[in-house]
């Protein structure tokens, strides 16, 4: 998540994670996670039963109460569920056309074609201490099998155009169309996650402000020897409000955590994951949970994903929605501000923010 001063100390990857391995720079060994969280991995496991909403059931005010419902079930047990974006259903909202399937092809493609570059051409969108912003990995004790670009998208004028790749050359226009419509979609979901539980449509995105904080966070996964002991990402909990992901069109590796087991998300090649960040799970007083959720890794296939994180205004101060309390559900979670640098601070100390904002 972005930060102007990260906590965490992020270093620029030089080669892939294999090519370390075989030049004998790193050992695989970093990459096993030890002690109580070692374990072996399984990318065949039962498929997440999560709902497929139907989002352009979520649009109107009226919308039908059988999907809000289906939507509020999903937000409260599992905490994510998946959508289909068809053009039409986004062609009368604010926007006078839709996530079409060729501005997610172009997408998928724009991040392959980044990724795919000589390392030299990566490099001049290097991460700097003390910026989140650009190309470089996870700095973990266990690291990730994964390399990432971050990169702050909304509000416009925190953009850094200078981490925001020139190659392809039509990777900029492209995320800025996409980040646009991730906005508008991200807002739409939010009034019906409002209405589900029957408060004023306008209550959360209130929270979120019109400086809310739009975060594009490109993962690539390459292939990997031994994906029975190596994670592309570690099992966590997002710290964003919410998250909108646009997975591999055909490569899965996404799991989410429910009740001790590990389930796969299937993968539908037009479909957004969507889950609650942790800032959601305090604004909605722990009823929408914040999921965890892990990648496992693959020997075969490289794997890309682009995630779209949208936190409240880093300015504002969050809190239980009022709504939301009562005397059969007090309040859970203090008030908090600039979560996103709790999460970090705490993730470095291999602890999870949300229990550092319980009361
Ligand atoms: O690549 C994915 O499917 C998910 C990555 C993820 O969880 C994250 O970037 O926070
Ligand atoms: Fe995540």
């Amino acid at each position: 998540m972005a930060e102007t001063t990260s906590p965490v100390k992020l270093e620029a990857p030089t080669e892939t994670p294999q090519e370390l391995i075989i030049s004998g720079k790193e050992s695989l060994e970093n990459y096993i996670q030890k002690g109580s969280d070692a374990g072996t991995f399984d990318a065949s496991l039962p498929p997440l039963e999560i709902p497929i909403i139907d989002f352009g059931l979520l649009t109107s005010p009226s919308s039908s109460s059988q999907e809000l419902e289906k939507l509020r079930s999903a937000l409260c047990s599992w905490g994510c569920f998946q959508f289909v974006l068809r053009a039409s259903v986004l062609e009368f909202q604010v926007i006078n056309h839709g996530v079409e399937p060729a501005l997610l092809n172009k997408v998928r493609e724009a991040t392959k074609q980044f990724f795919g570059l000589p390392l030299a051409e990566k490099k001049k969108y290097y991460q700097e201490d003390g910026n989140f912003d650009g190309y470089g990995n996870d700095k973990m004790q266990t690291l990730h099998w994964s390399h990432l670009l971050y990169l702050t998208v909304h509000p416009e004028d925190k953009r850094q155009l200078k981490f925001w790749p020139e190659n392809p050359e039509y990777f900029r226009e492209t995320l800025d169309e996409f980040s646009k419509q991730s906005e508008v979609i991200n807002q739409i979901l939010l009034k019906a996650f409002a209405r589900s539980l029957n408060m004023e449509e306008n209550c959360f995105l209130d929270m979120f402000g019109e400086q809310a904080l739009m975060l594009a966070r490109f993962n690539w996964y390459p292939p990997c020897p031994r994906p029975d002991l190596v994670l592309g990402v570690f099992p966590h909990t997002d710290g964003s409000g919410l998250t909108m992901l646009l997975p591999d069109k055909e490569v899965g590796g996404l799991q989410f955590l429910k009740d001790n087991q590990w389930y796969s998300v299937t993968v539908i090649p037009e479909a957004f994951v969507v889950n609650v960040g942790d800032q959601l799970e305090i604004i909605s007083n722990g009823i929408f949970k914040s999921p965890v959720h892990r990648v496992v890794t693959n020997s075969e296939r490289e794997r890309i994903s682009l995630v779209m994180f949208y936190c409240p205004n880093q300015e504002k101060e969050i809190e239980p929605a009022n709504w939301l309390v009562n005397e059969s559900r007090p309040r859970l979670y203090k008030t908090v501000k600039n979560y996103n640098r709790l999460y970090f601070e705490q993730l470095k100390l291999g602890k999870r923010a949300i229990e550092a904002a319980l009361l």
